[in-house]
């Protein structure tokens, strides 16, 4: 990878809660290039969503952040001088699950566009409306002069979703986050939005992370792939290596929950046992409790992610 346009590193995230202090995501590293996509997996709870607010600056008052570096663009957005707020919305874009919950309900979809356009200086008041239009069109609407008169609920829920895809990408991000981005469309919708960010995002060479539990999904849309398990990231690879040579025993848990076009229901099998309680003290793997592999040795000392070569890495005493 050359200079990368992101770069996390030791990234840890807890929050303070009446029933004691949650230690959701734990040493969290990575870097994402120019124009590459990164798919981040694991199931609900894993700490997927945490880590996009982290890096949007979006988590909860609550929440305690430690890191030693995010870089975006050579910028520090960890430091005590982060310039985060100014940027969020135009250079680092993020797109939420559920986009008829995330859309204002009582606001026209253009004027929700011409909102974000202005806020960031993009457009003056009387090109505003135009570009708009422009950004409806971008993102396939049908009749976008007259779909910018519809309220939200007077769209579908995939057409909502493309009017969110239209204003995060409206200020040119450089780097999208897009979470779920298709909880709730059926896989026929699902496929559309999927297909439309994937055009985007390599029509203007943004770099964008896509948070999903599909690994399918995943596997299909990005380049590289990271495996979160319990707030750790568990294992890190390219989509294709990951799919041949799987090491981590949650992420072969993972696809062997995942159905292809392939599998029989009987096929699918389930991950047995469930999260560890994040408010108690954790062992270094995380996944201790639920894995067949599990050796004394994996009880003690640091488990570290750990290099395999090809641009994998694992956090296993005992990888496949
Ligand atoms: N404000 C908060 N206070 C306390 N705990 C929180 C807070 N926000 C998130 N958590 C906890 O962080 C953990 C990870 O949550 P997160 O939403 O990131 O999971 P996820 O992998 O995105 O799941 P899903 O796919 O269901 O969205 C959960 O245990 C959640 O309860």
């Amino acid at each position: 990878m050359t200079v990368p346009l992101l770069s996390v590193k030791n990234l840890s995230v807890s929050f303070k809660t009446r029933s004691g202090t949650v230690k959701v995501l734990d040493d969290v590293s990575f870097s994402l290039g120019k124009g590459e996509v990164l798919g981040i997996v694991g199931e609900s709870g894993s700490g997927k969503s945490v880590l996009s607010y982290a890096l949007m600056g979006l988590l909860d008052e609550n929440a305690e952040i430690k890191a030693d570096a995010i870089e975006f663009g050579g910028i520090d957005l960890a430091g005590p001088n982060s310039p985060l707020a100014s940027i969020r919305g135009r250079e680092l874009s993020m797109i939420f699950q559920s986009p008829r919950t995330a859309l204002n309900p009582i606001m026209k979809a253009g004027r929700q566009i011409e909102d974000v356009l202005r806020r960031h200086g993009a457009v003056t008041r009387s090109n505003a409306r135009a570009a708009a239009i422009a950004a409806l069109e971008k993102v396939r609407i049908p009749d976008p002069e007259r779909r910018y008169n519809a309220y939200p609920f007077e769209l579908s829920g995939g057409m909502c979703q493309r009017v969110m895809i239209a204003m995060a990408l409206s200020c040119s991000p450089s780097l999208l986050i897009a979470d779920e981005p298709t909880t709730g469309l059926d896989v026929t919708t699902q496929a559309v939005v999927m297909d439309l960010m994937r055009d985007l995002v390599r029509e203007t060479r943004m770099s964008s992370i896509l948070i999903t539990h599909d690994l399918a999904l995943a596997g299909e849309y990005c380049d590289r792939i990271v495996v979160m398990h319990a707030g750790h990231m568990v294992e890190m690879a390219p989509a294709n290596e990951l799919r041949a040579h799987f090491a981590h025993p949650y992420t072969k848990g993972l696809f062997a929950a995942t159905p292809t076009a392939h599998t029989e229901l009987e096929d699918l099998s389930s991950i047995p046992g469930s999260l560890p309680d994040l408010t108690r003290d954790l062992p270094s793997c995380r996944f201790l409790h639920r894995c067949d592999r599990r050796q004394p040795d994996c009880e003690t000392g640091h488990v570290a992610l750990a290099p395999l070569g090809n641009d994998h890495s694992v956090r296993c005493r005992h990888p496949l």
